[in-house]
């Protein structure tokens, strides 16, 4: 089935009658999800670093490009699957790792209704170590489906082996070592509501289940969740060096990715410390403002990882965004606040709908524009505006 058909069983319901549940763009699907969300998990998931400059450059970056259009091509059928790691992946889009999603969901446990959209539709899961659910019940709704860990390296060694060795025990695909938030940003909307889900126990079950956390206890999180959360405050983050990427590609035979990467030279670097693949994001402008839009600095990096797989987000919100990211080198690229907008207004239900319809439009394009497979997708298909 081509992701295009989505188009077709929405323009058939609504002959029968029946009009789509969830929006068809992102204003909207943001606008509906702020409605929804309590305020304190809107402000978290919606915020940014600073004035949420480079929040929404990274938006803006992406009409600064145009496909050029391709005619007499025939496109009638697509090639989305890419390969990554080995794995044969049904379309070239993930979800990126996100550490509240477990609150987006009304039920509270949105990691779970995550999965189970990577279930359904073949897109795997980037499972944040900020989870409602501990690691080993979000991949076992994940089927047939990758997922992958995303690490928050601790500064307690002996606590991050536990947690990459769970999650190689549980199933995971592979390690992806967020580098770019040890420390958190400075972010106005939630230091005027004095708002951080975490300090307030929101999250912290993968540590909380954790033997190394839980040893370094003096009473289990269930009796004293006030000293748990403190040991977590004073664990969460490690600022790493070069130093200690030997010790990170030693926790693991898994395909280890490195989060952040911005830099050409850091690219170079990761790729010679034996990572097996870059991952270029400035965290969706989360962390630091007044920094470029991640799509600005994925060329140099797609040429500086030579070879190596390059994954991408920050600031996707439609297909055509997807094309675009693709065109400019990305193997694959990762949808993060759209998805968390899709789970608050309908779990499971919402993240297939905005996934579904983020493919179908990345497909039409293709379709319409006469680039019939994402290798036909590369920098000439672009014009800069
Ligand atoms: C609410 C929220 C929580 C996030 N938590 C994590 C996390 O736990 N680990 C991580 O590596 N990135 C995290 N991210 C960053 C995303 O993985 C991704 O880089 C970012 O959402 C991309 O920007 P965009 O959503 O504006 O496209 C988070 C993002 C949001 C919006
Ligand atoms: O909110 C985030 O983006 C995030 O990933 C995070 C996690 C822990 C501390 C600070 C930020």
């Amino acid at each position: 089935m081509a992701f295009a058909d989505y188009q077709n069983e929405i323009y058939l319901s609504g002959l029968g009658g029946v009009l789509p549940s969830f929006p068809m763009d992102f204003a909207e699907l943001e606008a509906k999800a702020r409605v929804a969300l309590p305020p304190s998990v809107w402000s978290y998931v919606a915020g940014g670093a600073g004035d949420e400059h480079t929040q929404r450059a990274n938006v803006t970056a992406f009409a600064r490009w145009g496909v050029i259009p391709r005619m007499f091509v025939g496109a009638a059928q697509r090639e989305l699957t890419v390969e990554l790691f080995g794995l044969m992946l049904p379309s070239p889009v993930f979800l990126a790792p996100v550490g509240v999603i477990g609150l987006c969901a009304q039920d509270g446990h949105g990691d779970l209704a995550t999965a189970r959209a990577a279930a359904r539709t073949g897109v795997p899961m980037f499972a944040s170590t900020l989870s409602v659910d501990p690691l080993e019940n979000v991949v076992a709704e994940l089927g047939d489906t990758p997922g992958f860990f995303q690490l928050y390296t601790p500064t307690d060694r002996a606590l991050a082996e536990s947690l990459v060795h769970r999650a190689e025990r549980a199933g995971y695909q592979g390690i992806v070592v967020t580098l770019d938030t040890w420390i958190t940003g400075w972010r106005p909307r939630d230091l005027a509501a004095s708002n951080f889900p975490q300090l307030r126990g929101h999250c912290l079950a993968n540590y909380f289940t954790d033997p190394v956390f839980r040893a370094a206890l003096s009473r289990p999180p269930e009796e004293d969740p006030q000293s748990a959360i403190l040991h977590w405050t004073q664990v969460f983050g490690s600022p790493l060096t070069w130093d200690d990427l030997e010790w990170l590609r030693s926790l693991t035979d898994l395909p280890l990715i490195v989060k952040g990467i911005c830099h050409p030279e850091d690219a170079r670097r990761a790729r010679d410390g034996g990572v097996d693949a870059i991952y270029c994001s400035n965290h969706g402008g989360r962390q630091a403002n007044g920094g470029l839009p991640a799509l600005d600095v994925l060329p140099a990096l797609v040429e500086a990882a030579d070879g190596l797989p390059v994954l991408f987000d920050s600031g996707v919100r439609s297909g055509a965004d997807i094309v675009k990211a693709l065109a400019l080198g990305a193997t694959v690229v990762g949808i993060g606040r759209p998805y968390a907008y899709g789970c608050a207004l309908g779990g499971t239900d919402g993240i297939v709908h905005v996934l579904r319809a983020l493919l179908a439009e990345a497909d039409l394009i293709m379709a319409v524009d006469g680039y019939p497979s994402v290798d036909d997708l590369v920098p000439q298909a672009l014009q800069a505006l």
